[in-house]
């Protein structure tokens, strides 16, 4: 079975796929795989300096995230030009791991991806988890990891749908507003419900 895994920025994605990690699950990570393309040398990191200007790459070369972040999540518009040119090379990318954990003889892969929705990518997958929480334990946890003001962290969460869009989309719904011992036992009722554990 091929699982989406996805959410709202901060709602625990990370925190469910490593749980999914140590029950045996092989995780595809459109986060890691976002990094992973814009590596110095890339065609995509290439195609972003052209289009926000070289001043958007730090003095070693790499990807200056802070700078690209502050602009995306404040500017719809340049967001769509980043990830015009991002997501056919993560899109692709995210296929060719998934296709190999199936070679590898792998039964389930689970596939996090955070726009899971905002890019229609249902397809992909065969079922789907949502990590869900609520806006005011999401606003909290996103300033405290992030380390950003009120305002940056409110521009990040508008940036995508809304979650109860999410919600209804959703095979399974993990609430993810009390303690780590509850929400793994959300995961394992409803891995063990598809047969999966
Ligand atoms: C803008 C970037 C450089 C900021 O980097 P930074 O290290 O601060 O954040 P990170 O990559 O860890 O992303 C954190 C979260 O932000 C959210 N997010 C990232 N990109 C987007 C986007 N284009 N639209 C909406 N939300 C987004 C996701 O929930 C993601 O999990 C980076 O997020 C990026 O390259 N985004 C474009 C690629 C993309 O769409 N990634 C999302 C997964 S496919
Ligand atoms: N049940 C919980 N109780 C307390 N803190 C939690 C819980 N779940 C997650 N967190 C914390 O909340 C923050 C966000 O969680 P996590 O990084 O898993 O979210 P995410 O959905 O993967 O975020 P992103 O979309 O930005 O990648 C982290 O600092 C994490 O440690």
């Amino acid at each position: 079975m091929i699982i989406g895994l996805t959410g709202s920025i901060a709602s625990g994605k990370s925190t469910v796929a490593k749980m999914m990690t140590e029950l045996g699950l092989p995780i595809v990570d459109a986060d890691i795989v976002a990094r992973d393309v814009v590596e110095p040398g890339t065609e995509t990191l290439a195609l972003i300096a052209e289009s926000f200007g070289q001043a958007i790459l730090l003095e070693d070369g790499n990807l200056n995230r802070t700078r690209l972040g502050d602009i995306i999540f404040h500017e719809p518009a340049k967001r769509k030009i980043l990830n015009d040119i991002m997501h056919p090379a993560i899109r692709k990318e995210m296929l060719r791991q998934r296709d190999a954990y199936l070679e590898a003889g792998y039964q389930h892969v689970v596939m996090d991806i955070p726009l899971l929705f905002e890019s229609k990518l249902q397809h992909f997958v065969e079922r789907i988890i949502v990590v869900s929480v609520s806006e005011e334990v999401q606003l909290r946890r996103l300033m405290e990891r992030n380390n950003l003001s009120k305002e940056d962290a409110l521009a990040r969460m508008h940036s995508q749908l809304p979650m109860s869009v999410k919600e209804k989309g959703a095979d399974a719904v993990i609430y993810n507003n009390e303690n780590i011992e509850n929400t793994e036992e959300q995961l394992r009722k409803i891995l063990s419900y598809w047969n999966v554990i």
